[in-house]
């Protein structure tokens, strides 16, 4: 298992370096004869590089592409605080996914929890490795809402965790744990701009990966083949 650094120049270079490469393994997995398993994230960069995929689709078949989310957001289902919405407006709904392949995580109208609407999201969870990981990364190093200086028991837990204070509103939260999001082949986190890159010096500043993932959660989630940072310049200014 590797840990990669990818740098371009600036971020619309990077996201248009993250879809060509996604779109690339996705047709690859489909040539294959399989259907790509592939989580997406919310956050600034990954929304644009919903847009990119969705202005450059490649040669994948987006129908046949099954989908979950990292992270969402614990609030109403038509919220526009939901990533599954922006998602599905900038890329899903407009590359042709299919429905019964896309797995909304639970919303609070669901009348659940958020600990049962967390259990509930995980039965979701395919019994197979994901084949791509795709994750944003907050200025505070968290990634997904797994965020700082939480216990180590979100960061141990199996599947899917519960964040009910997270400091980054709205303060309910689902989750997936490093534990689930590193059974993938790869995991790709994108970060962009100067304000990542304390974050992103923190991260990759310890050969071998030895950083504190309590301190910086984004280290945590690693791909069973290959792990890639994905930057632009200003976000790996400080390596
Ligand atoms: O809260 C969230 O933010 C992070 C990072 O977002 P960014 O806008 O700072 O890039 C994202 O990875 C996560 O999915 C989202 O819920």
């Amino acid at each position: 298992m590797t840990i990669s650094v990818e740098v371009s120049a600036d971020a619309a270079t990077l996201v248009g370096d993250v879809a060509r490469a996604l779109t690339s393994r996705l047709a690859a997995v489909q040539a294959s004869g399989r259907v790509p398993r592939v989580v997406l994230a919310g956050g600034s960069i990954i929304e644009e590089l919903h847009r990119a995929l969705a202005a450059s689709p490649g040669a994948v078949d987006w129908s046949r592409v099954e989908f979950w989310w990292g992270d969402e957001r614990y609030v109403e289902s038509w919220s526009a605080e939901r990533n599954c919405l922006a998602a599905s407006r900038d890329l899903l709904g407009v590359v042709g996914a299919a429905a019964e392949l896309v797995h909304v995580p639970p919303a609070t109208d669901s009348g659940q929890p958020v600990q049962d609407a967390a259990a509930t999201y995980a039965q979701e969870f395919p019994a197979e490795d994901f084949d791509v990981v795709l994750l944003g990364m907050g200025p505070d190093g968290h990634t997904c809402s797994l965020f700082p200086g939480r216990s180590d028991d979100v960061l141990s837990a199996r599947d899917a965790v519960a964040v009910v204070d997270s400091p980054k509103p709205p303060a309910l939260r689902l989750s997936m744990t490093p534990a689930r999001l590193s059974r993938s082949t790869v995991v790709w986190l994108v970060a962009s701009g100067s304000a990542k890159a304390a974050a992103v010096g923190s991260a990759l500043a310890a050969p071998g990966g030895t950083v504190d993932p309590v301190e910086v959660p984004a280290v945590a989630p690693r791909g069973r083949e290959a792990t890639v940072w994905w930057l632009d310049q200003d976000a790996a200014a400080l390596l």
